[in-house]
């Protein structure tokens, strides 16, 4: 008998349809994980895919091979798959849970092309409870169910992870949060009630911002603010925490590092900022910094940020372009800081 509409179009239009679908997927999750072009060999085993279904529908009808065929090319996207999250997906429970369990999908649809030729005569057989009938849709239907149950998971670490960073990193410089900068704060406090250490922290304030954001518009100052904050993060150690403390103010903790050595870090900073040339339009600008050190005893950081804000107010009043330190620090800096602005709080 020779096959009609529906018989004949239906499953062609089934194959069709499950391959789209295969590859929206793939794209989806290959925008997950930030790469944004189509995958082109996957692309072209789907079309062959379609053009060997096309054949053995219309032209040569054979049951056994079409299924061979989609069977092969669904073990194929599923290892893409796999190898993706495994391979580039990093170290997430979701990726490495839906990573295993495409593999185990691309086995089963492995087994499934190399046994059709022996266990499905005709699509009848689909329908059999035959071993191999069972295997292959009790195990598919599970591992959509535990795919999908991966992909939750996926989607709720991105969200955590992002949650995180907006918390932590503020979004038009890159600093720390002012919240990511307290937290770092403790943490170095509970480090130095072990090993005790000196802690000093910065307060950085450009100078004369308001009259950039006048005369440049608002949209300069912040390419200024952000071209700051690098040039400031580059001038100083991997350890030091650099966060944005509000507007056009920064601050920076010091770990290890005593009253001398925080104010030379000032120095430096505050020469790294006045040579930026003013190009593309960006003016060039300076910074005034007050330096301030922990004390003991001291369990939150206010005491020490007022102090600094404190020594950044007499920088301002000496001419600004210039780091200054709180009076408990003067001796000892009186001694290192030659050249600077030392100046009692
Ligand atoms: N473009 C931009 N401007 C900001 C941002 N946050 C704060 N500002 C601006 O920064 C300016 C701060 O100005 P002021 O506090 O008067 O200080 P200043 O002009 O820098 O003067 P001094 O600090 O005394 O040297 C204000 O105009 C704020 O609007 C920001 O995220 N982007």
């Amino acid at each position: 008998m020779v096959p009609t509409w529906p018989h004949l179009h239906l499953p062609m239009a089934g194959n069709a349809a499950l391959l789209l679908a295969q590859m929206l997927y793939l794209q989806g999750t290959r925008q997950h994980l930030g790469m944004a072009q189509h995958d082109r060999a996957m692309l072209c085993a789907c079309a062959l895919t379609l053009l060997g279904l096309l054949l053995f529908t219309y032209v040569w009808p054979h049951y056994r091979a079409r299924v061979a065929l989609m069977s092969f090319c669904m073990a194929l996207i599923y290892a893409r798959h796999a190898w993706l999250l495994l391979r580039q997906g990093g170290a997430g429970l979701g990726m490495r849970f839906t990573g295993c369990c495409q593999a185990l999908m691309c086995s089963i649809m492995m087994l499934r092309c190399v046994s059709s030729p022996w266990t499905l005569n005709d699509s009848s057989a689909q329908l059999m409870p035959t071993p191999m009938q069972v295997i292959y849709v009790g195990s598919f239907s599970l591992m959509v169910l535990l795919i999908n149950m991966g992909q939750l998971v996926m989607v709720s670490e991105r969200l955590r992870d992002e949650y995180r960073r907006l918390a932590t990193q503020d979004s038009l410089t890159g600093s720390l949060t002012r919240h990511a900068w307290l937290e770092l704060f403790h943490h170095e406090l509970a480090r130095l009630q072990r090993h005790p250490q000196p802690l000093c922290a910065m307060l950085i304030d450009i100078d004369w911002f308001k009259n950039v954001n006048d005369q440049y518009g608002h949209l300069v100052g912040d390419q200024v603010l952000r071209r700051v904050c690098q040039t400031l993060h580059a001038a100083l150690r991997p350890s030091d925490g650099l966060g944005r403390y509000g507007g056009e103010e920064f601050v920076v903790l010091l770990p290890a590092v005593d009253a001398q050595g925080a104010l030379r870090c000032a120095q430096r900073l505050c020469a790294a900022v006045a040579e930026l040339p003013s190009n593309q339009g960006l003016p060039g600008c300076t910074v005034s910094i007050g330096v301030s050190a922990w004390r003991p005893g001291e369990s939150c950081p206010e005491p020490m940020l007022a102090r600094a804000d404190a020594a950044l107010y007499l920088a301002k009043a000496q001419g600004r372009n210039r780091a200054c330190l709180d009076e408990a620090l003067q001796d000892s800096a009186n001694v290192a800081a030659a050249g600077s602005t030392v100046l009692a709080v």
